[in-house]
């Protein structure tokens, strides 16, 4: 049958071990083999089924989501499941919940901008989750401009107390996951007042609900923001509301590990950057970095999977039609996502140690490496999620008409995941950011401050701003040193003309504003050529397994040519490259599709997604996508009477107005 014997088919084609390769992609033997137990784990039990979620209302929906939260909190208890497997099997419970902002946020700031005594007192509470909590950053007016929100924490010497207050209407916390209706604490951040001074923005833990009946306390207004974008998706989420009016917490309650506020009412700032009051942000950008590579793999192994089972035109000798992945266009918009998907994995892998090493750092009072682990963390952030978001609707489109039914799974996928491209700070904020470490590092060049880490390659500017491409024919593309300096050297010219352009200001800031947009493209040729380098330093590893090594050197090119042809105007404006070695790459470009396309099947397999997980009829492993399409369909409750309901109201009025208009 079509469907079983493509796939099966195509696996027996595989021209890699692709054991070795889930443990590539897993990151190592343990996290695979903790990952694949606890997928299973969840896929086999009947609670966290998934394949109504799109048909209930925003009530059943969300409760539904608070009977797997609890269930996935009680196999937690009752397995005795470490850290790293809780979190795995929220994961795969792959349901958008107040727990994600719990334990990805709410605790991550305790941790990182608590004192010690604060994290003894609160951390144990969240850890049993007797207390559960949120991060109530964002305002109705303010998002963004963290500088700019407007709640104030006022201290009061009388009492010992903060007056937590919402002066306006903008000053309400709007969008916080979690806090509509289920945390019953949050860290609140708003402007320190004392003494009528304000001294910006710091986090506040403030108790939100009563712990006993789950009333919001006095003082306090809260509520659900209401519908958002698709069907399903994020809405089992309570992105909510919340007033403050006068409400009191003791001076504890401010978080003190930046600074801290002593019984007299003295603001006493400790040896750590003031920056460290945005640490929280810097770790979940991180996070966002990893899953943005399970997302994109996702859509991809459902858009691979269906290609090689979808047939149209082109009749072979045999008599059946082509496989759709055979098509050079397919091949063409497939691939680099397949690619690009290994490349966040890699990149994510990297940026997780980044973040590790600048953490100990900080710990060492070491506060050297922040600036670039802020600036790493913002642009790939905003770097992988546009591509994902993008990828994912490329992926839908791959998948023609089919792609376009819930039960593809990428329409929910697609939803779920677009507000990542706004979260954690929008992606054109987040590389305007880096555009200003850029112009930085460039104003410091030759100043005797040496660039380090991602910018080290800036220290070579005489030579980047010089060289010519030695690509001669098409094979010459495959070589990582020409690859690099191609990528370096545009990202090295891109934000010294943007530099020089800025210089030609009286004001910088006017000018910055001004030269945005472009300040922008340098931001994403520096993040690109991260992701490139970091792919290309992976496979300096070791790399065991038959032929694994080779599939990940087919996809760091593809990637990188993908890249470069898709920002040609780039790399031709600066001189890097020439017309010629552009269309080169493009010649090499298919001839690494023609290379991965027997082992497509195998790549997508080495993702180890479980069909639960994949949630796609078009996805399944085993290639049964037409009987399982025809399942589906009945399944609609439009489906559950063969006349529907509406008929004698709607329908059969227009049919006896026509037939009376007939007769006329
Ligand atoms: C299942 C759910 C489905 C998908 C989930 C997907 C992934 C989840 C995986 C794991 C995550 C776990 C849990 C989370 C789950 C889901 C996520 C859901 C919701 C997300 C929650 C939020 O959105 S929270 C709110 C986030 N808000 C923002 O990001 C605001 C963005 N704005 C800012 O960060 C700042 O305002 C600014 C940086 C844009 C500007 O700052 P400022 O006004 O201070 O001005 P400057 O530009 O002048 O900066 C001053 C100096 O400070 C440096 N700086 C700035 N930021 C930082 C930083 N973070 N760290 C270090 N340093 C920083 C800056 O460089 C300047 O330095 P100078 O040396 O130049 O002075
Ligand atoms: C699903 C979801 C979950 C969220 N969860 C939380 C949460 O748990 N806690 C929390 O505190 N917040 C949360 N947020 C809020 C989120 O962090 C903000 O929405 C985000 O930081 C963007 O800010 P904004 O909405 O103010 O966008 P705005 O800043 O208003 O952006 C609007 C437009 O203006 C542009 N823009 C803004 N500033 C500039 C500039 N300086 N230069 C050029 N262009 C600019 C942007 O690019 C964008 O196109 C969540 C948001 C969403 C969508």
């Amino acid at each position: 049958m079509a469907g079983f014997d493509d796939l099966a088919s195509e696996r027996s084609k595989a021209q890699f071990d692709v054991e070795e390769m889930k443990v590539i992609w897993a990151g190592s033997r343990h996290t695979l083999e903790v990952s694949d137990r606890i997928s299973r784990l969840v896929a086999n039990d009947p609670v966290f089924r998934k394949d109504t979620r799109t048909m209930l209302s925003r009530k059943d929906l969300f409760k539904n989501t608070l009977r797997k939260a609890a269930h996935a909190w009680k196999r937690i208890i009752e397995l005795r499941l470490s850290e790293e497997e809780a979190a795995e099997l929220r994961f795969y419970v792959d349901e958008p919940a107040f727990m994600d902002l719990h334990w990805g946020m709410f605790i991550p700031t305790i941790k990182g901008q608590g004192t010690e005594e604060q994290q003894q007192k609160w951390l144990p509470l969240a850890y049993k989750m007797k207390i559960i909590g949120c991060y109530a950053q964002t305002e109705l007016g303010h998002g963004s401009n963290v500088q700019g929100l407007e709640t104030t924490a006022t201290f009061d010497p009388q009492t010992d107390e903060f007056i937590i207050h919402s002066p306006t209407l903008t000053s309400s916390k709007w969008w916080p996951g979690g806090l509509g209706k289920v945390s019953t604490h949050a860290v609140v951040y708003g402007r320190l007042i004392i003494d009528s001074k304000d001294y910006g923005v710091n986090g506040f833990i403030v108790q939100l609900r009563s712990l006993d009946d789950h009333l919001p306390l006095p003082g306090i207004t809260i509520g659900d923001i209401g519908m958002k974008f698709g069907s399903g998706a994020y809405n089992t989420m309570d992105n909510g509301v919340l007033r403050f009016d006068h409400v009191r917490i003791p001076r504890d309650q401010m978080l003190m590990r930046v600074s801290q506020v002593t019984r007299e009412g003295k603001l006493v700032q400790s040896n750590v950057p003031w920056q460290l009051v945005y640490g929280t942000m810097v770790y979940v950008r991180q996070k966002i970095v990893s899953d943005a590579s399970c997302a994109l793999s996702r859509a991809v192994c459902i858009a691979t999977r269906y290609s090689a089972v979808r047939r149209q035109f082109g009749l072979q000798s045999n008599g059946i039609e082509t496989q759709v992945i055979d098509y050079k266009t397919q091949q063409s918009r497939l691939f680099p996502l397949l690619a690009s998907a290994y490349a966040f994995r890699f990149v994510g892998e990297w940026l997780k140690w980044l973040y590790m090493d600048v953490n100990q750092r900080l710990q060492a009072s070491d506060f050297s490496t922040l600036p670039e682990a802020h600036a790493c963390t913002a642009g790939l952030k905003s770097l992988t999620t546009s591509a994902t978001a993008d990828g994912i609707e490329e992926c839908r489109k791959l998948c023609g008409g089919h792609g376009y039914l819930c039960s593809s799974g990428l329409p929910e996928l697609f939803a779920v995941y677009i507000p990542a491209c706004t979260y954690e700070g929008d992606n054109i904020v987040l590389l305007l950011q880096v555009a200003r470490f850029l112009i930085k590092t460039v104003s410091q060049l030759g100043s005797g401050k040496e660039p380090v880490g991602t910018t080290v390659y800036m220290g070579r500017v005489e030579q980047l701003m010089q060289c010519h491409c030695a690509v001669q024919k098409a094979e010459d593309w495959l070589k990582p040193s020409v690859i690099l300096e191609a990528f370096e050297a545009r990202s090295m010219r891109m934000s010294v003309a943007s530099a020089q352009n800025l210089a030609k200001f009286d004001n910088q800031e006017e000018g910055f504003l001004e030269l945005s947009a472009d300040l922008v493209q340098a931001a994403v040729a520096h993040c690109q050529l991260i992701v490139v380098s970091k792919f290309i330093e992976k496979l300096q590893q070791d790399i065991p397994g038959k032929g694994v090594k080779g599939q990940l050197e087919a996809l760091c090119n593809i990637y990188a040519l993908f890249i470069l042809h898709k920002h040609l105007g780039d790399f031709l404006s600066t001189g890097c490259i020439t017309p010629k070695q552009a269309s080169l790459a493009n010649a090499q470009l298919r001839s690494l599709y023609s290379q991965v396309r027997p082992n497509a099947i195998a790549l997508v397999d080495a993702f180890n997604y479980t069909d639960h997980y994949l949630s796609s009829v078009l996805g399944r492993y085993d290639g049964n996508v037409y009987p399982k399409l025809y399942e589906e369909a009945w399944k609609d409750p439009l489906n559950d009477s063969v006349v529907p309901d509406g008929y004698q109201e709607y329908i059969q009025p227009i049919l006896k107005q026509q037939l009376r208009n007939a007769r006329l």
